[in-house]
């Protein structure tokens, strides 16, 4: 029998979800289908276990300091019960999505979903039997998966991607190598070195050459990640990988051996469209596999396509970011997506690394007159207080026009902190409304305000950072 929708959500991650959420709280019929763990890579295998071991070996590395603080004893880490916690996370919030869904009247389907024509999904595999589902607008939010390179070949236990890590409790031996200068090695490698194991990290390219972030916040976190004990290969190559004896052996070009006793693999991710039988419902993938769209519409306009599937950033904010937005096309008509530029990234690693828009480097590559209005942790009351100085904030404005460029805070609660900038209206009064926030005191945010009247002090930004806003009118601000 056929089921008919408003619209038919193809995957569970962070975009899928979201839009199934966003669009069901706006009125439509929804269907979500969901092939295996609902809740996507993020929830299950990315963004929350990552996130709950990242608190972990904070709490570890914190220990360092906490002598001075009159605190006695040492932690230890023990990564199976670090697992075992993360894994009993990630169920609730599993369960908690089904339940909103279920809440929502969401038709959450199980099964594989494929398209037999342009507005038709067959869904096969799951526990209800197959179904056909018809729907006036389709999402296609299928995420990706990991890429292996050659020589290496997945094997649990021994090869590990990060989908293995999380899906199995980690294999024993404590020496690991970790693959890759992405965000997944920079992260994995500082929280495996924190929760006990003897890191070798083995990058071909400087450590998050995609990411933009800037070169003070990469020397920052190279300068942090060096104190934890993680041995940083850069610039090497992979002739072969044993994992015929005990361990692991990997040759390095030179003929270096290195034998560890697990290797953790952080060696990008790939757009996930095989099985979807694209081409019966006239969508396209470009040359990287990605679905080729205009704004957030395939070439079939009422089919869009969010998050890891057709966005090279591959990140859950992306995702997030264009679920709200697709779910706003479809009740709008329109094509516009986010700009990339102006999602968060964040990075958590021995430091928390989190950035918006442009640094000044390609601000300038852009033609345009940047200045950097900068403050440190080193004297926020805050963060001496919390014993976490390390890190800054630094705000790109154009000299020009005074909108701000872009962001970059670096350091403990980096990811929260980011949320001052991104929830500006728009980038012409974004200092203005950083300028006339109301602050708690003491807290980490007063420095995204000090870095403001930097830029107004020093770059000559006055106007741009305590000038008057659109709407104000004959209206004093009381401050
Ligand atoms: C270790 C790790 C840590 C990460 N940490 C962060 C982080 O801290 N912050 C951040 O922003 N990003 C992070 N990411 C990236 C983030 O996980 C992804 O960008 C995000 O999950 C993409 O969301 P998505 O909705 O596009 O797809 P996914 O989360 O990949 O979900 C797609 C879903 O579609 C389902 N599916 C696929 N094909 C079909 C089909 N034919 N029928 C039915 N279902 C189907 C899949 O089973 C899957 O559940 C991390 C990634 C990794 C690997
Ligand atoms: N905090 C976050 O937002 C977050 C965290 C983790 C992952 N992610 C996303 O997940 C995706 C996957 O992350 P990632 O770090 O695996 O991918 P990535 O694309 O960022 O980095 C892949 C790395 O693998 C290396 N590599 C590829 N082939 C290699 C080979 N043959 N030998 C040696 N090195 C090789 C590349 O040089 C690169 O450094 C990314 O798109 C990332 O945005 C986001």
């Amino acid at each position: 029998m056929t089921q008919r929708y408003d619209l038919a959500v193809i995957g569970s991650g962070p975009g899928g979800y979201r839009a199934a959420v966003r669009a069901a709280l706006r009125g439509l019929s929804v269907a979500l289908v969901e092939r295996g763990d609902w809740g996507g890579c993020c929830l299950n295998r990315g963004c929350v276990p990552k996130k709950d071991w990242h608190h972990t070996a904070r709490l570890l590395t914190a220990q360092d300091r906490f002598a001075d603080r009159g605190l006695r004893g040492r932690l230890e880490p023990d990564l199976e019960a670090a697992w075992r916690h993360q894994h009993a996370v990630v169920q609730r919030v599993r369960e908690s999505y089904q339940n909103y869904l279920r809440q929502l009247k969401v038709t959450a389907m199980e099964g594989h979903a494929r398209f037999t024509g342009p507005h038709t999904l067959a869904v096969t595999g799951g526990a209800a039997g197959p179904c056909t589902l018809e729907a006036h607008h389709i999402l296609i939010a299928t995420g990706g998966e990991p890429h292996v390179p050659a020589p290496f070949h997945p094997l649990p236990g021994r090869v590990l991607t990060t989908d293995l890590l999380f899906e199995q409790p980690p294999p024993p031996g404590r020496r690991v190598a970790v693959i890759g200068s992405g965000v997944v090695a920079t992260e994995m490698a500082f929280i495996l070195a924190a929760l006990g194991r003897e890191v070798v990290w083995l990058a071909r390219s400087p450590m998050l050459r995609r990411q933009g972030f800037s070169r003070p916040a990469r020397k920052a976190l190279e300068e942090a990640l060096g104190a934890t004990g993680v041995r940083l290969h850069s610039g090497r190559r992979f002739e072969s990988v044993d994992t015929a004896g005990d361990g692991v052996t990997l040759t390095l070009d030179g003929d270096e051996r290195i034998t560890v006793d697990w290797v953790c693999l952080g060696t990008g991710r790939r757009p996930h469209t095989a099985g979807l039988d694209l081409e019966r419902a006239g969508v396209e993938t470009d040359a990287a596999g990605f679905v080729r769209r205009e704004g957030l519409r395939t070439g079939a306009g009422h089919i869009l396509a969010i998050g890891d599937v057709a966005n090279p950033w591959m990140t859950a904010n992306h995702a997030l970011a264009e679920a709200g937005a697709a779910v706003d096309r479809i009740l709008d008509g329109g094509t516009h997506a986010p700009d990339p530029l102006q999602v968060p990234v964040v990075v958590y690693s021995a430091l928390e690394l989190a950035r918006l828009g442009l640094d000044e480097d390609a601000a300038e590559d852009a033609g345009l007159e940047p200045a950097v209005g900068f403050a440190a942790f080193a004297t926020s009351p805050c963060a001496l207080g919390q014993d976490e100085p390390r890190g800054f904030v630094r705000l790109v404005g154009d000299l020009d026009r005074g909108t701000l460029l872009g962001g970059e805070i670096v350091g403990a609660q980096a990811g929260e902190l980011i949320h001052l900038l991104s929830l500006a209206p728009d980038a012409d009064t974004a200092l203005a409304w950083i300028a006339r926030g109301r602050y708690n005191h003491p807290a980490r945010a007063e420095e995204v305000l000090n870095a403001a009247e930097t830029l107004g002090a020093k770059w000559g930004l006055g106007q741009a950072v305590w000038g008057s806003l659109p709407g104000d009118g004959e209206a004093v601000d009381e401050q």
